[in-house]
């Protein structure tokens, strides 16, 4: 294994000889940033979604892979649940692209998708792997992973083979989350992989008649997790009904309540390209 192609190339410590999956020469593929938490639950694939809809917005290229193996939801949050991935004569496998968002996870392979995937870590781990190199993302400036819960082995085979650039992590602001939380930003620290920036999901309500916000939390307890943690916050989000289904096509939302929330991201995605570059 070499380090050439490889978007980390010069900017890692790995040792060439054992890191890394190779992927298809077809692909370039600018930046690799995983979404992560620690904790289930606290909207990290909502998160995915929503900074590949503002990066998208933005032009860049953007994809998305579901590394969450036995628990896949970017289908259903991008809305193309019923799609199915199919493969090319030379053994490639093509994404699935909406919004112009390329996509892949193990949905668009089963023929339910409540059919549950029960396999040992390293079969999952070698999927994931698959991903990256079967699939043909072609150009992209970012490729999104949704991780899987936790901070266990398929979590560890991502870290370690593929070349990823950083972490955004997300959180929800209970005490229970934080401490989990920093566990995945300690697993970071440990794999040499810098923690971006974090998102503070479902942090405040939004009082629909005077706008006002309603923490649900002390914010100075926030603010004393990430000098700890050393992370800069890159912004919170509300929690609100229109989150709970982003599914942009089928939901009730208005059109300024999305707009909101999409400018909230925008600003979150913006602040990850300037610290990308
Ligand atoms: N800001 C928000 N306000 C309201 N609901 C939200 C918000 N963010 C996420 N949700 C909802 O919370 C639930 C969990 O979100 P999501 O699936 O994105 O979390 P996750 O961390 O990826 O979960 P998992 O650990 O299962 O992968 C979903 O029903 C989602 O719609």
């Amino acid at each position: 294994m070499s380090c050439e192609g490889c978007p980390n190339a010069g900017n890692c410590n790995k040792d060439a000889s054992t890191c890394g999956v190779e992927t298809n020469p077809k692909n370039h593929i600018k930046d690799v940033v995983a979404v992560m938490s620690g904790k289930g639950g606290v909207g990290k694939s909502t998160m995915t979604v929503l900074l590949a809809k503002s990066l998208a917005a933005q032009g860049k290229k953007v994809g998305i892979m579901d590394a969450d193996i036995t628990g896949p939801s970017i289908p259903r949050l991008m809305g193309v649940e019923d799609q199915h991935a199919y493969g090319t004569k030379e053994n490639e496998i093509l994404p699935v692209v909406v919004d112009d968002i390329k996509l892949m996870s193990l949905n668009f392979m089963v023929e339910n998708e409540s059919e549950p995937v029960i396999w040992r870590g390293p079969i999952v781990g070698n999927v994931v792997k698959q991903f990256y190199t079967d699939v043909l993302w072609e150009d992209l400036d970012v490729l999104l992973i949704d991780m899987p819960p936790g901070t266990g082995d398929v979590a560890l085979t991502i870290m370690q083979s593929l070349p990823l650039k950083g972490v955004v992590m997300v959180s929800t602001p209970q005490p229970m989350v934080s401490m989990i939380v920093e566990k995945a930003i300690h697993m970071c620290e440990k794999m040499d992989i810098p923690v971006l920036g974090l998102i503070e999901n479902m942090a405040y309500l939004e009082c629909p008649n005077c706008h006002e916000h309603i923490d649900f939390y002390n914010k100075e307890e926030l603010d004393t997790f990430l000098k700890k943690v050393k992370v800069p916050c890159y912004g919170m989000l509300p929690q609100v009904d229109l989150l709970r289904d982003i599914n942009m096509y089928s939901q009730s939302y208005t059109l300024e309540q999305q707009e909101k929330t999409m400018d909230l991201m925008k600003e979150i995605a913006q602040r990850m390209c300037d610290d990308l570059q």
